[in-house]
């Protein structure tokens, strides 16, 4: 099936005739356009039509796989209103203000609005063979920069330089920084998202660099913890337990299993090791269009594992005062187990 044939089988389920797409990120999926954030889709029972404006006439033309109408709003309410009447019309609540929603209301009086959740999100778990390509494509290139920025992190070196190289070399591989770069160092290391400041990196300090790329697109998402010379005998034991717990989870990864279940037995290691309380966030995250998208791996997720789903496994443990480790791999979900499409090495601690 089709993603739009997938999607007007989960409108079905949903109880709405049409749906009114607002989330940039779905906007793109359904619609292939590139500037989701400045268009909308509308799926009715005869029809798409993606909603964008005349400074995309020509970029939509070329991109979208649906047919296009180019207006500002309200001309674009007023185009669709004529199809919607007697029609329940979906929404998605998460992506809608409070005002875009009254607009709905004053241009559609003759439809019934309808809040829907995840009925996009849902498709997008699992991904086609395009987009596995894109993200491998995403990974391959943050693996290639960490492997030129990894001998610049070394004491004397401020975390801001490193972030900087790891920046300028994706922008000039024709990607960008898929989020904030993330370089934590020695105490520093204690913030789950200690992003990149002045400050200079130490002799016999562990270092957190958490990046992403984001090409066509498509993001990547890898954490690596590495030593400046010879870490305390503390933190070398924490980055241990780290490894452990990333390596048990990510050899646990395959269809039918549950976020939740690689959640608890990431946890189950770390808490073995004293580390339970240290570990301050989900194990991981499913990983596409958005950084951070579905299934999530945690403790109270319902999520399963399917094959085509990409996610990451990403223990970490963070001591106040002290530093704090995470260790990430991006992961691909297949037919009978997984395959780790992150590829940067590992160092031993
Ligand atoms: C702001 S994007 C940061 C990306 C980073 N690699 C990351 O995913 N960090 C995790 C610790 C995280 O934020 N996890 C979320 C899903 C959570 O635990 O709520």
């Amino acid at each position: 099936m089709s993603q739009l044939e997938q999607l007007r089988a989960a409108m079905g389920r949903a109880g709405v005739d049409a749906l009114w797409i607002s989330d940039a990120a779905n906007v793109r999926y359904l619609s292939g356009f590139t500037s989701g954030k400045d268009g909308k889709v509308l799926v009715t029972p005869h029809g798409e039509t993606l909603y964008t404006d005349a400074r995309y006439t020509v970029q939509a033309a070329q991109e979208s796989r649906v047919p296009q109408f180019i207006a500002r709003p309200p001309a674009t309410l007023e185009h669709a209103a004529p199809g919607l009447a007697g029609l329940r019309v979906g929404f998605e609540a998460e992506s809608l203000t409070v005002a875009e929603l009254e607009q709905l209301r004053a241009f559609w009086p003759q439809a019934t609005l309808v809040g829907t959740a995840g009925l996009l999100s849902d498709l997008r778990m699992v991904k086609t063979p395009d987009e596995v390509q894109a993200v491998r494509d995403a990974q391959a290139l943050a693996d290639r920069v960490f492997a030129q920025v990894r001998p610049m992190i070394r004491a004397g070196v401020r975390e801001l330089d490193v972030a900087l190289e790891i920046e300028s070399l994706l922008r000039r591989a024709g990607a960008e920084s898929a989020f904030e770069i993330i370089v934590a160092s020695g105490p520093r290391g204690a913030m789950p998202h200690g992003v990149a400041s002045e400050r200079v990196i130490g002799d016999g300090e562990l270092v957190t660099v958490d990046m992403g790329a984001r090409l066509n697109g498509y993001n990547s998402d890898m954490t690596r913890t590495v030593a400046v010379g010879t870490p305390s005998p503390e933190m070398a034991r924490v980055y241990r337990a780290v490894l452990e717990a990333e390596e048990a989870a990510v050899r646990a990864v395959r269809p039918g299993v549950s976020g939740a279940d690689l959640d608890a037995l990431a946890r189950g290691i770390l808490t073995g090791h004293g580390l339970g309380e240290a570990f301050a966030h989900s194990l991981g995250h499913g990983v596409g269009l958005m950084v951070h998208e579905g299934p999530s791996l945690r403790g109270s997720s319902e999520d399963m594992l399917r094959p085509g789903m990409i996610v990451t496994v990403e223990p970490g443990a963070y001591l106040p005062d002290v530093g704090g480790v995470r260790i990430e791999d991006l992961v691909l979900v297949t037919g009978d187990g997984h395959e780790v499409l992150s590829r940067s090495e590992k160092e031993a601690v």
